[in-house]
């Protein structure tokens, strides 16, 4: 059963990325291989060129797929709850992937700054989808605010690294069950995506992995080849891991071999 973000269901839990594609062509491409969930724009990015901004968003629109705008390169509070108010006009909704950055190296979010803005942004009637880290005390507070679908870090945005704290992402999905939960940044290759779908996520945000690829479009079908076997895993109940070898094969006496 796929979990239901702010009560929408999405057709897959691979979500894209849409920024450093070599060319809008190779974006569409990419999209229509790999039949994402949603895809997440920049504003910042559509605001940067009106020309380029206005072919930009007719390509989105002709692939009919959900938007999820994000605040991506806001560093503070008033910064990001300034872009999610202009995102609401541009796009149309009221889902914001809600990022602030806490320092340039790790891109790694602000903690402190994210709470405060998400609870800004729920008051005022948002559904926000907090880029945070994988925190207990933070998801909590975030939760508080009024998100009801969080997003942890995989590894920094950008680096390829894969699950970083597995333990921490496998306590989070733990301490929130009936929360939708995203590993958003830092997965590098196919098998990342589906380790966090067979960690019990209900979706992985992935951009750099894909666009930065010498071929974006297969590996955007890759991508969503990973995630649909990491479901598919995780509904066909997995053995427990064991610490002892246990023959496979079950023998009875022994072969006479003269
Ligand atoms: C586009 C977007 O939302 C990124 O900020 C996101 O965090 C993806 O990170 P990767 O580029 O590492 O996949």
């Amino acid at each position: 059963m796929s979990a239901e973000f702010y009560g929408v269901s999405l057709r897959s839990p691979l979500m894209m990325g849409t920024a450093q594609y070599p060319s809008p062509e190779i974006l569409r491409e990419a999209v229509q291989a790999a039949l994402p969930g949603l895809v997440t724009v920049s504003l910042r990015r559509e605001s940067a060129g009106e020309q380029a901004g206005q072919s930009f968003w007719s390509l989105i629109r002709d692939l009919n797929v959900s938007v999820l705008p994000n605040t991506a390169g806001c560093y503070t509070v008033k910064e990001a709850v300034t872009t999610a108010h202009m995102a609401r006009e541009v796009f149309n909704t009221e889902w914001i992937k809600l990022e602030v950055i806490g320092e340039p190296d790790t891109l790694q979010p602000d903690v402190f700054g994210l709470v405060e803005a998400a609870r800004i942004l729920s008051e005022d009637g948002f559904k926000v989808f907090p880029y945070t880290t994988e925190d207990l005390i933070v998801a909590e507070k975030l939760m508080a605010a009024g998100c009801e679908v969080l997003m942890p870090w995989g590894a920094p945005i950008g680096s390829g690294k894969g699950l970083n704290n597995v333990f921490g992402l496998r306590a989070l999905r733990a301490h929130f069950p009936g929360v939708p939960l995203v590993v958003d940044a830092g997965i590098g290759v196919p098998s990342h995506a589906l380790r966090a779908m067979e960690l019990g996520y209900d979706a992985v945000m992935i951009n750099t992995a894909i666009a930065g690829a010498g071929d974006p479009v297969t590996m955007a079908r890759a991508f969503s080849l990973a995630v649909e076997a990491g479901v598919l895993a995780r509904e066909a109940d997995p053995m427990e891991e064991r610490d002892m070898a246990v023959p496979s094969t079950p023998v009875i006496g022994k072969a006479m071999l003269s």
